[in-house]
C-alpha cells in the first residue's frame, strides 16, 4: 500500500479507525449548498475573529446561516457569525465563511476542518484564511499584517491532525509534501497590494502556529513559543491549511496582529478579547482593500481552470 488508495469499506478494522475521512456527510453539506446557489465559486475566503466585516464585500449574496447547512458546525467564539455566504466580490465568484472552527469550542480536529473539504467538493481552487494573532516577533506592531510564510503543527507532533484516519482520495493523498504549502505568488501579490497602498512597512513575513485555547499564553509558554521560531501565536488556521494542500487548493494566510505577546511579569496588562476585536475594527477598511485585490488576482487565475 502506497497511502494512495482509498480504503474505506466496512472491513472491522475500518470501523475501528477515526471515521474523520468518511465522505458521504462532506458531501451532503457541498450538495445542500451546490443546489440553492447559482454561484460556482473556484475562490474562498474564510474569516478570522473581528474581521466578518470582510463579508460586506460580497454583493448579491446567498446566504446559508450554518446551523442550515446539514452537518456542519456552528461558530461559538466571538466575532464570528457563523454563516456561509456565495456571491461576487470584486467581480469574481466567491464562497466566504463568516465564522470559523476552534478546538477550544469544543469540537474535534476534524470538524473545525471539516468546511474545506466542503470546499472541495463545491469546486474551491484558490483559498485565503485570515485569522487575528498575537505577535510574537519582537518587530511586530500591532495592527501589521503577517503573511503565512509556514506554520508548526503543535498538535500534529502528538497526532492531532485533521487528516488522520481513513484514506479517501477524493479529498487528496494521505502523504504529501509541505514545504509549498502557502504558495509564495500570493504572498508577493499581497506585498505589492500593501505597497500600493502606502501600507509596505506593516507587511510581514513569518511563521504561524496554533494553541488550542481559550485561554491565552502564559509568559513561560510565549518564550517557548518565541524560542521555536514562531513569529504569531493564534488558535486556528493550521488544520485548514493543511486540509486546503492536501485537496490541492492554492493557499494564502494572513494574521492580523491584533496585540502584543506579553513576557514580562512586571507588565499588568494582558492579552484580551475586547483588544483583538479593537484592532480587526481598526483595520477593517485596509484588509478589505487588500483581501478584494487578493480575490480579484486570483479569480484571474482560476478562470482559466
Ligand atoms: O484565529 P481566529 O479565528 O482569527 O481567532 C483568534 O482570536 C481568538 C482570540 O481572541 C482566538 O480564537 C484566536 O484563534
Ligand atoms: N493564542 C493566541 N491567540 C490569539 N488570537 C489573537 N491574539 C492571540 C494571542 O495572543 N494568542
Amino acid at each position: 500500500m502506497n497511502g494512495l488508495e482509498r480504503t474505506d469499506g466496512d472491513s472491522p478494522v475500518n470501523e475501528m479507525r477515526n471515521q474523520s475521512m468518511h465522505f458521504e456527510p462532506v458531501n451532503e453539506s457541498a450538495q445542500y449548498l451546490l443546489q440553492r446557489t447559482k454561484y460556482r465559486p473556484k475562490v474562498a475566503v474564510i474569516c478570522g475573529s473581528g474581521l466578518a466585516t470582510l463579508g460586506t464585500l460580497v454583493e448579491k449574496p446567498d446566504v446559508f446561516p450554518y446551523e442550515d447547512i446539514p452537518n456542519f458546525p456552528v461558530s461559538t467564539a466571538p466575532g464570528h457569525k457563523s454563516r456561509l455566504l456565495f456571491g461576487i466580490l470584486n467581480g469574481v465568484q466567491v464562497m466566504l465563511m463568516q465564522g470559523r472552527f476552534h478546538l477550544y469550542e469544543g469540537y474535534s480536529i476534524y470538524m473545525c476542518a471539516m468546511p474545506v473539504r466542503v470546499m472541495h467538493l463545491v469546486g474551491i481552487k484558490s483559498l485565503i484564511v485570515s485569522n487575528a494573532a498575537g505577535g510574537l516577533n519582537s518587530k511586530f506592531k500591532v495592527g501589521d499584517v503577517m503573511m503565512l510564510q509556514d506554520h508548526v503543527n503543535l498538535q500534529g507532533f502528538v497526532g492531532i491532525n485533521p487528516l488522520a484516519g481513513r484514506t479517501d482520495t477524493r479529498f487528496g493523498p494521505h502523504f504529501f509534501a509541505t514545504n509549498h504549502a502557502y504558495d509564495r505568488k500570493w504572498r508577493a501579490k499581497c506585498r505589492q497590494i500593501m505597497e500600493d497602498l502606502g501600507l509596505g512597512d506593516h507587511c510581514r513575513e513569518g511563521v504561524y502556529s496554533m494553541v488550542g485555547g481559550p485561554n491565552f499564553e502564559t509568559p513561560a509558554e510565549l518564550r517557548l513559543l518565541r524560542m521555536l521560531g514562531i513569529d504569531a501565536i493564534g488558535m486556528s488556521t493550521v488544520h485548514e491549511a493543511l486540509t486546503a494542500v492536501q485537496c490541492g487548493m492554492s493557499l494564502f494566510a494572513f494574521s492580523l496582529i491584533t496585540n502584543a505577546c506579553i513576557t514580562d511579569y512586571e507588565v499588568d496588562q494582558g492579552a484580551s478579547v475586547a483588544e483583538v476585536m479593537e484592532t480587526a475594527h481598526n483595520r477593517e477598511e485596509d484588509l478589505k482593500i487588500i483581501v478584494g485585490r487578493l480575490v480579484a488576482a486570483m479569480g484571474s487565475e482560476t478562470q482559466a481552470l
